[in-house]
């Protein structure tokens, strides 16, 4: 037997769980009780919603349907009947139950009855015989300043009487007037002990909570939230899924037959639920998660759609091999692989290998089209002694030089917010060796002070921010756009070296990461008529950052030339993370481009060897159709001459080593280094940045780690000799996009600005930390003295020190001795 439950609508929690049900019986079903509605006239489904009507919805329709759908038997035999036990059910009950010492509701004492103290009390129990007709102790409850007060009385004796609800008449000892018993009316009856129970009862506040395991597989579905107990021959458990399941809330009916295990002591229920039920019970979607399903499936049909071209490509460029990685591995290193490549832009790889293909000879060319190269013509050569000089003046004289009139010019650029800088920090450092598991701007130089590239180059911004606001008179100090261009390999390592590094004092607002595209690294040799994509294992390709000559497209896709152009930036300073002598932002590279009216600045230094990795910049003449030529019967052909440069993994033996007479003597005839160290205007970049203007790539030989498949094995691959090829694209080759007129090469001196990092530090090699350390400390060593004093009153003598420590001299010391000046010791200047 089962008790009805009391206030059904309370004990059910928020909106109810609502039902779908396949089939139009249930539809007409549905209608005819009327407390349901359609989900719509069409659809097969009914959603069964919240309504008054709730319990006869469970008790006649959902529970018939579920038992008849699953073949349960409707009506179970008493030996398959689970009983539910509901006077101890109730939350709120429960909840007073533990507050107060397990106390149990049996009654609620409803009136008086005649004159002698007879109480008229509904029954809340599933027990009412034994708690109102078995004299003995029990307890009123009644509630006393907002708090509940127990009282002792004596059960004398008690009837049943009949009524729509079960009740009872009962006697206490000591009430024998109606004045007396009407002070217990309103109370509630309880008792403290609870009666034992057979093997098939159950306390519905022991059920609740309890874990659903499925018995076949012994995985836990959920948790027992509540039960509902419909005053008819079955009960169902409400569960809570908690294995991630569609369905928040099911149901489950309390036969034996479906819940054969209840283990009170372990918690836990083991069900053994008829085919479907669990799918049966699921609630329909909520519109939100319709929503949301109808977007995965769109987005993996377009996943699936975008792999389907994938493979067509591949194919058409005889590069499937690089999905064999499909036929093996887990199940998430095949999904990396399809990520990786749906990631990879195979058209642009296309492009590319049109760009290389046929690869010419790697090794030092032996010729080349040496003829139609010349040396530039002479250019100026920035002395910054004489800036030094012009400094050191006590007072300032207008006598002054080129230098000192573009340093001026630049920092009046700087404090206009006309200029930005951009660090190419994507390369993967390999000629570094071991160093090379970190980024190159990170590393540690082996300085005293422990500063990184960096630190060192954002310390010049700060600086050089410092010295415009000073010698310009700007009310605020600029603030520079500072571009760090990053790659897959860099950019994770970079900024969090920048975050934990809080940006080296910089506004972290003025650092902006922008990630260079990767490609593909080829084969160097050929299978079957093809150069082949290397694999780094046999789900990922090996792929490098696209080369320097990336950024335009990338500053152009991710909106950053726009947004300079927003903000009023002209020209932007474009250069190398390993050159520790980099001067950032330097005011009178800005002040020279400007002055020349020029497009593109380069600086160059004179290169020491044949042998130098260092690119040269020369005169490239091309013969190029004569505009018009087209109308015409003949074409004309015109010699058009640009700026380029001949990189060192390019250029042939005999440009390599031709020498000529200077003033200076014999010199290598092709000597003005490309530092990496240039300047662009705005308006260059903007029209770099057009998919059309797209910069050739170049093959590049390296050594490549890779693994290929032999038989059925992968087999890994470490190379003596470069082995591979990498596609790069490089800066100097928007060059040619450019009159000649309007690029300005400016000669710096070696030992000032170029300390390159490039390769593993050991002895006799160059370009590694332990020779930009020299370098570093040998500029230091030259500098004049620096005088540290923060209480400088001489504007002049300030600026001197600053510009000092620009060019070298802060670097092994404390930034915060340069920069940050307090304003009060401003003012005073
Ligand atoms: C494509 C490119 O910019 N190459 C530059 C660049 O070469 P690296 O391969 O990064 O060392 O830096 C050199 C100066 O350090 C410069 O001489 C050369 O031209």
């Amino acid at each position: 037997m089962a008790m009805a439950l009391r206030s059904t609508c309370a004990r059910v929690p928020g909106p109810l769980q609502e039902f779908v049900f396949a089939g139009s019986r249930g539809h007409a079903y549905a209608m005819r009780i009327g407390c349901l509605h359609a989900a719509s006239a069409s659809s097969p489904a009914l959603v069964l919603s919240h309504s008054q009507s709730y319990r006869l919805l469970v008790e006649k329709f959902v529970f018939s349907r579920l038992v008849s759908r699953l073949n349960v038997r409707s009506k179970p035999s008493p030996a398959f009947q689970r009983r539910v036990i509901s006077s101890f059910a109730s939350p709120i009950l429960e909840t007073e139950v533990r507050d107060s010492g397990d106390f149990v509701e049996v009654g609620y004492i409803a009136d008086t009855h005649g004159v002698h103290g007879e109480l008229h009390v509904y029954s809340l129990t599933d027990f009412p015989e034994e708690r109102f007709e078995t004299p003995g102790k029990r307890w009123v409850r009644s509630k006393a300043m907002g708090k509940h007060v127990y009282h002792e009385v004596e059960l004398l004796q008690g009837r049943e009487v009949g009524g729509k609800r079960p009740s009872w008449l009962i006697k206490l000892k000591g009430f024998n007037s109606i004045e007396k018993a009407s002070d217990l009316v309103g109370s509630t009856l309880v008792v403290t002990e609870r009666p034992s129970l057979s093997d098939d009862e159950f306390y519905i506040p022991d059920l609740v909570g309890m874990a659903v395991i499925l018995q076949e597989s012994g995985q836990e579905i959920g948790v027992i939230v509540d039960v509902y107990n419909t005053g008819g021959d079955t009960d169902l458990l409400q569960v809570k899924r908690t294995d991630g399941s569609s369905s928040q809330k099911i149901w489950i009916p309390f036969v034996k037959e479906i819940v054969p295990i209840v283990d009170k002591d372990g918690r836990r229920v083991e069900i053994n639920p008829p085919a479907g039920l669990l799918e049966l019970n699921s609630p329909g979607e909520s519109k939100d998660e319709k929503v949301k399903r109808k977007q995965e499936l769109k987005e993996k049909r377009k996943v699936r759609e975008r792999f389907a071209g994938l493979k067509k490509r591949l194919t058409a460029i005889g590069q499937t091999h690089i999905l064999e990685g499909l036929l093996s591995g887990t199940e998430s290193q095949q999904q990396d692989l399809v990520n990786q490549l749906l990631s990879i832009d195979f058209a642009s790889f296309q492009r590319a290998l049109q760009d290389v293909l046929p690869l010419p000879d790697l090794s030092p060319r032996q010729q080349g089209h040496d003829s139609r190269r010349e040396p530039p013509s002479a250019f100026p050569c920035a002395n910054w002694q004489e800036l030094h000089t012009w400094l050191d003046q006590e007072e300032s004289s207008t006598e002054n030089g080129d230098v000192c009139r573009w340093w001026t010019d630049g920092l009046q650029l700087i404090a206009d917010g006309r200029v930005a800088v951009v660090v190419l920090a994507g390369g993967q450092s390999t000629r570094l060796g071991d160093n090379a598991s970190t980024v190159k701007g990170s590393i540690d130089l082996g300085l005293v002070s422990g500063k990184s590239l960096f630190q060192l180059q954002a310390e010049r911004l700060l600086i050089v921010q410092e010295l415009a606001k000073l010698v310009t008179g700007s009310e605020s100090r600029p603030c520079i756009p500072w571009i760090v261009m990053t790659s897959d390999a860099t950019d994770e390592y970079t900024q969090a070296y920048f975050e934990d590094n809080e940006f080296f004092g910089l506004d972290s607002a003025q650092v902006w990461f922008v990630k260079q595209d990767s490609m593909p690294c080829i084969d160097l040799d050929m299978i079957e008529d093809r150069h082949r994509i290397l694999l780094e294992t046999p789900w990922k390709v090996a792929q490098a950052p696209g080369g320097n000559g990336g950024l335009f497209t990338a500053l152009n896709a991710q909106g950053i030339i726009d947004r300079l152009a927003e903000e009023g930036v002209d020209y932007v300073q474009v250069y190398a993370v390993d050159n520790a002598l980099v001067r950032v932002a330097d005011p009178v590279f800005f002040g020279y481009t400007n002055e020349r009216g020029a497009d593109i600045g380069v600086k160059v230094v004179t290169k020491t060897s044949p042998d130098e990795a260092v690119g040269v910049v020369c005169i490239n003449h091309e013969m190029v159709e004569e505009e018009g030529s087209v109308y015409s019967d003949t074409v004309n052909y015109i010699d058009k001459a640009h700026y380029s440069v001949l990189e060192y993994s390019q250029i042939s033996n005999s440009l390599k080593h031709a020498t000529e007479d200077t003033i200076e003597g014999r010199q290598l005839k092709f000597r003005a280094a490309h530092i990496c160290v240039n300047i662009f205007s705005l308006s260059l970049m903007k029209m770099l940045g057009l998919p059309k203007n797209e910069l050739q790539f170049h093959p590049v030989s390296k050594k490549i780690k890779h693994v290929k498949q032999q038989g059925k094995e992968w087999v890994e691959v470490i190379p003596e000799r470069p082995n591979g090829v990498k596609l790069e694209r490089f800066i100097f080759d928007s060059f040619k996009f450019c009159d000649l007129h309007k690029v300005a090469l400016l000669e710096v001196r070696r030992e000032d600005e170029f300390a390159p990092v490039k390769n593993a530090a050991a002895p006799e090699v160059s370009d590694t930390v332990n020779t930009a350390r020299c370098m570093i400390n040998s500029l230091i060593s030259r500098l004049p003295c620096l005088s540290l004093s923060k209480s400088d009153s001489q504007l002049r003598q300030l600026v001197r020190n600053l510009n000092l420590a620009y060019m070298g001299g802060s670097i092994e010391a404390n930034i915060s001795d340069f920069v940050c000046i307090d304003e009060t010791e401003q003012s005073e200047l």
